[in-house]
Parts: C-alpha cells; sequence; structure tokens
C-alpha cells in the first residue's frame, strides 16, 4: 500500500499486551512483530509493556487480573490480548476467564466487532461450498459487558442459576455502533434473539426496533431469532452485513462464522467503548491441544493488531498494510496446519512481515506487485 498524500506524521504508542495462556504468548509476540515492521517502515514508536492476565496471573500471584494490569490497560493507548484459559485452571477456585471478563468491564468495552471476509482465493479453505461462503462479507456487534456474563449467580447442592439482565441503555448503546457501522457499509443491520421465550430478547427487540425509528430509518433492519440464525449463518452468508446481538448469542455465533472463512484462527476482533483505550484479541480461545508447539495460526491475533490500528490510532495506511500483506500470504498458501498448510506460528509470521516489506517496495517503485 503506497502511503496517502497526508499521511500523519510518525507518533508513539504504548500498547499493554497480555499475553495470557495457552497459544496466547505465541499469538501475541506475533503481533509485536508484524508492528515492530509497521513501525519500520511508517517511523511509529510502538512500546509494548507485557502484563499478566488469566492463567498466568493466578499461577504468579493467585488472581486473574491483578491490580498493576487493570491500571496499566486504563493507562495505555490500547491493549492486546492472546487468550486466556485451559484445563490446567478447571475447578480452580479463580478461573482465569474472570479476568478477561473483569478487564471487559473496567475498560467499559460494551461493542466487540467480530468481522469475516472470505474473498474468492480463500473460499476453497472452507469445508462449506465455495459458492456459499465465497464473497462473504459481515460484521457481528457483540454486546460485550452485560446480560448473562455478568449477571448474579447462585449455587446450592441441588441447584444454579445465572442471571440475564439488560437495561435499555446497554442495548441502546450496541445498537447505535451497530447501525452506524451499517451506514459505512450495505446499509443492512440483522439484530438477533430469542424474543419467542426471554424476557431480555424482547426487551431487546423493542429497544432497536425504536432507535431503528427514531435514528436510523435509512438502515434495513431485520430481527431474527438466534436458532434458525445459526443455520441460515451457513447457508446463505451473503446475505448478512451488519449482526447485532447480545453477549451469549455472539460468542456462540461468531466461533460458528468462523467455519465460513476455514479456520476459527483467522478471525480478530475489537472491543470497544464510548471513550478510552480499547482491547483487541482474536476470537479463538487458548487452543491448549496445539499449545507450546508452534502450530497456532498467527493471522486473527495479526489482524487485531490493524483493527487496532485502524479504531484507536487511526493509522489507516498501517492497518490496510496488514490486511493487505495478509490477504497475499493467504492466497499464496503460507498457511499454518489448520488450514492445511505446513508452516509454524513463527514463519507463518514471518511470512506476513516479508510480505508487508515486498508491498512497500513494489509500491515505492511503481512495480506490479507479482515482481516483488
Ligand atoms: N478470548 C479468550 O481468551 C478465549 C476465547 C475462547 C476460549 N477461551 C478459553 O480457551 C480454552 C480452550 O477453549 P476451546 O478449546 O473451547 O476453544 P479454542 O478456541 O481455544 O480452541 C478450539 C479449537 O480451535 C483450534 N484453534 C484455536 N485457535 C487456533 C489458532 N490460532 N490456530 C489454529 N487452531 C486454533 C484449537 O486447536 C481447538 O481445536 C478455554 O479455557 C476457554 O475458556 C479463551
Ligand atoms: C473465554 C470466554 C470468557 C470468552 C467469551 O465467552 O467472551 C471467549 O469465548 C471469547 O469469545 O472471547
Ligand atoms: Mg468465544
Amino acid at each position: 500500500m503506497p502511503p496517502r498524500e497526508a499521511h500523519p506524521a510518525p507518533r508513539a504508542f504504548n500498547i499493554v499486551v497480555l499475553p495470557g495462556d495457552g497459544v496466547g504468548p505465541e499469538v501475541a509476540l506475533a503481533a509485536q512483530r508484524v508492528l515492530t515492521c509497521i513501525g519500520d517502515i511508517y517511523g511509529h514508536r510502538f512500546d509494548f509493556a507485557e502484563h499478566l492476565i488469566g492463567g498466568a496471573a493466578i499461577d504468579a500471584v493467585g488472581e486473574s487480573l491483578p491490580e498493576d494490569t487493570k491500571a496499566a490497560c486504563l493507562a495505555a493507548d490500547a491493549v492486546l490480548l492472546g487468550a486466556v484459559g485451559g484445563p490446567k485452571w478447571d475447578g480452580a477456585p479463580v478461573r482465569p476467564e474472570q479476568g478477561l471478563l473483569a478487564i471487559r468491564k473496567a475498560m467499559g468495552l460494551y461493542a466487540n466487532l467480530r468481522p469475516l471476509q472470505v474473498s474468492p482465493v480463500l473460499a476453497h479453505r472452507s469445508p462449506l461450498k465455495k459458492e456459499i461462503v465465497e464473497g462473504v462479507d459481515l460484521i457481528v456487534f457483540r454486546e460485550l459487558t452485560s446480560g448473562v456474563y455478568f449477571g448474579e449467580r447462585t449455587r446450592s447442592k441441588t441447584q444454579a442459576s445465572d442471571l440475564c439482565v439488560y437495561t435499555v441503555e446497554e442495548i441502546e448503546r450496541v445498537a447505535r455502533a451497530a447501525f452506524q457501522a451499517a451506514e459505512q457499509r450495505r446499509g443492512k443491520v440483522t439484530s438477533v434473539d430469542k424474543a419467542n421465550v426471554m424476557e431480555t430478547s424482547r426487551l431487546w427487540r423493542e429497544v432497536v426496533t425504536r432507535i431503528h425509528a427514531e435514528e436510523y430509518p435509512q438502515i434495513t433492519l431485520e430481527h431474527a431469532l438466534v436458532d434458525s440464525m445459526a443455520m441460515h449463518l451457513i447457508r446463505k452468508p451473503r446475505e448478512y452485513d451488519v449482526i447485532l446481538t447480545e453477549n451469549m448469542f455472539g460468542d456462540i455465533l461468531s466461533d460458528e462464522i468462523s467455519v465460513l472463512g476455514g479456520s476459527i484462527g483467522l478471525l480478530p476482533s475489537a472491543s470497544l467503548g464510548a471513550d478510552g483505550p480499547g482491547l483487541f484479541e482474536p476470537i479463538h480461545g487458548s487452543a491448549p491441544d496445539i499449545a507450546g508447539q508452534d502450530l497456532a495460526n498467527p493471522v486473527g491475533m495479526v489482524l487485531s493488531a490493524a483493527m487496532m490500528l485502524r479504531h484507536s490510532f487511526k493509522l489507516e495506511d498501517e492497518a490496510d498494510s496488514i490486511e493487505a500483506a495478509v490477504a497475499a500470504v493467504l492466497a499464496s498458501g503460507a498457511v499454518t496446519a489448520d488450514l492445511g498448510g505446513e508452516l509454524g506460528t513463527v514463519a507463518a509470521t514471518r511470512a506476513i512481515v516479508d510480505a508487508i516489506r515486498a508491498i512497500h517496495w513494489a509500491a515505492a517503485r511503481h512495480v506490479p506487485m507479482h515482481w516483488a
């Protein structure tokens, strides 16, 4: 990508890195390598400060979100997170996942953006038919700081409960974020709920309908029930543009749509609030089955870093560079085992870094890309 005419001057950014557990540290390192390359090319300085979260924090200090990690995240320009959790902490009194929920809440990250694009050259990597997935371009807006994830929990010998609560304001703010995104895209929002059963879903539907009518009437809004939506997403995924949904449905549906692209290891996310730093993490987990073996696909984490450049730092060219390099590498077949390739995490990351440099070399000399 050649830099745009009025490119912003080089800047310095403080990025907190939370590697976490399992493959988290492996993919977090990949993102740092790619950002360092971007910094070299564009002259920005990215200062990385690593902090503990999840199981690694439990092992070191006995809690999943240490106070200094929280303070560092709140003071950072942005946060990158690998993944948390793993069987080692199953049944432990404090769970690694609590640290992740706590930092999302503390940073006020109510909107979790999970985009997916399946370009024609990548469609064959999906286990689904090429004609179904080719050209998919959608984004999930998942509410991230409320719902059943944050309701009161009870437990006795004979029963357990998880309370699901949504307030009008919590629905309004994430709905506005989704409608605003649709304005910049194909102008369609599909709001997903379970309004035939759940009271929180009936409120969700009412509020989304009202915000649409009052503030975004030019956007096409449709409502869908989560069970049939799970089916439609793999039968006709190209029909969707922006998918707006509550915390738990968004968690489940986003893992489902990862199949369209061929691997959960490809999908990035951005978690954003009203103001303050954002947090950027792949949608996958700590992948204990492949951790520590140089097998993890770094692309979801690397694309999360690109989302950080775009959303938090307004560095569009730099984000475009990473995305173009990832697309070129995936198209070339230089991929990890989850996509049927032979590269390890380190080699796949190197391929992305090399592609960024090659694209810049070609752009600077006005050479067609295939010579680079
Ligand atoms: N944001 C997070 O930190 C996050 C997200 C999801 C799950 N988790 C945690 O991770 C742990 C494991 O959960 P899980 O097994 O259900 O989900 P997972 O996403 O970790 O793994 C599911 C499957 O996808 C594969 N996979 C995941 N990431 C991959 C990558 N980058 N490259 C190649 N293959 C990849 C894994 O090998 C596994 O077969 C649990 O403790 C869970 O709570 C954390
Ligand atoms: C680990 C877990 C708490 C987390 C979630 O459910 O939000 C994960 O599945 C995700 O998708 O980020
Ligand atoms: Mg999940």
